[in-house]
């Protein structure tokens, strides 16, 4: 082939890798068997590793970098990445509905979802392109840990409309990764991790970005930076309606709920199933779900009023302890 053909098939490549992975990591459904991806995929790494004027920054072979970095920068988000009011019972969770009715009348949807028991990020989008990942750090500077995050396959290098946008998600490790790695840390003589989210978070802290590649991370993406005004959209179930479309993973458990009475019963389905899940949940989160209704209830100083998480009771340890008699 001539230098044209070549960059016509390296397009075409990227372009196949790119929608095959799609298919595999976000839908869960793939278009072509494993051996003829890694053909793609070897096919153009040859031709990237011959022609290095044709790599792409957003090509699939760019997603696990070679160097090993320093360090992490400090980033600054876009947009604060604010906390969460907490709700520990159904007490918490009236008087949450009763402040949002007093503020804005009864004619409003909640929208529940599931709450990751992750790591909050935030990711940036150029144009479509993914130029930046940060984690939450204080809610206003994270570390840069783009290299990192790159690694998770679910994370499109590449979307599919040019937008530039800033949104917010949970990286976690799916319960079936945190038991493998914790087998071979064992093996290795190494110390084990104690959760899911400390193995996510461990893996993201990681300098060499293979090391990250290796722990089969994930991530749901459950907002956007800002408040969705500049993308027409009336709602966060919009918003997410939306990022599906983009090409990212959201979760798809998430429930619009007319009534506190319905989120109550979300939350006892979700306390039932929550062993059943592949991933931990330390609870459900709850937002009031049109924009117009989050810009009236605003803000306390560090969280949204128009949104809270209710928290599972912890779980009652069981101590492997010899249960020491109390002496009164
Ligand atoms: C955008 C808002 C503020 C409403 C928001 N904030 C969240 N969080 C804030 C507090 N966070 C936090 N993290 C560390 C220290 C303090 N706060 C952790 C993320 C959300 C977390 C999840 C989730 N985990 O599944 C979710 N589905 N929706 C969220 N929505």
């Amino acid at each position: 082939m001539d230098k044209v053909q070549l960059e016509e098939r390296v397009k075409e490549l990227n372009q196949l890798l790119h929608d095959t992975g799609y298919a595999y990591y976000v839908l869960d459904q793939p278009l072509v068997p494993d051996a003829v991806y890694d053909q793609y995929l070897q096919e153009l790494i040859a031709i990237e590793s011959e022609f290095p004027d044709l790599i792409y920054p957003d090509s699939p072979t760019q997603r696990v970098g070679g160097t090993i970095l320093q360090g992490f920068n400090k980033v600054a988000h876009t947009y604060p990445m604010l906390s969460l009011s907490n709700a520990f019972g159904r007490e918490d969770l009236d008087d949450f509905d009763r402040r949002i009715r007093a503020s804005i009348g009864d004619d409003f949807s909640y929208v529940c979802e599931l709450k990751i028991d992750g790591l909050a990020i935030s990711l940036t989008y150029e144009n479509g392109v993914f130029v930046r990942g940060a984690t939450r750090g204080d809610g206003r500077v994270g570390e840069d840990i783009t290299e990192n995050l790159k690694t998770i396959r679910s994370i499109p290098l590449r979307l599919k409309k040019p937008v530039t946008m800033e949104l917010r998600g949970e990286a976690y490790m799916p319960k079936k990764s945190f038991m493998a790695l914790n087998e071979s840390r064992v093996e290795q003589e190494e110390e084990k991790f104690a959760n899911p989210r400390n193995a996510a978070a461990g893996s993201l802290r990681q300098l060499d970005p293979k090391i990250a590649a290796s722990r089969n991370l994930a991530i749901f993406v459950y907002g956007i930076g800002g408040d969705g005004e500049a993308y027409q959209l009336d709602s966060h179930a919009e918003a997410l309606d939306y990022l599906d479309e983009l090409g990212f993973q959201t979760n798809k458990e998430r429930k619009t709920c007319h009534s506190i009475d319905e989120v109550q019963a979300y939350i006892e389905k979700w306390t039932t199933k929550r062993p059943d899940l592949p991933y931990e949940i330390d609870g459900i989160v709850i937002k009031v779900n049109r924009y117009v209704h989050q810009q009236e209830l605003g803000f306390t100083a560090k969280s949204p009023r128009w949104a809270t998480a209710y928290k599972f009771p912890a779980e009652e340890v069981v101590t492997t302890l010899l249960d020491i008699e109390l002496t009164v």
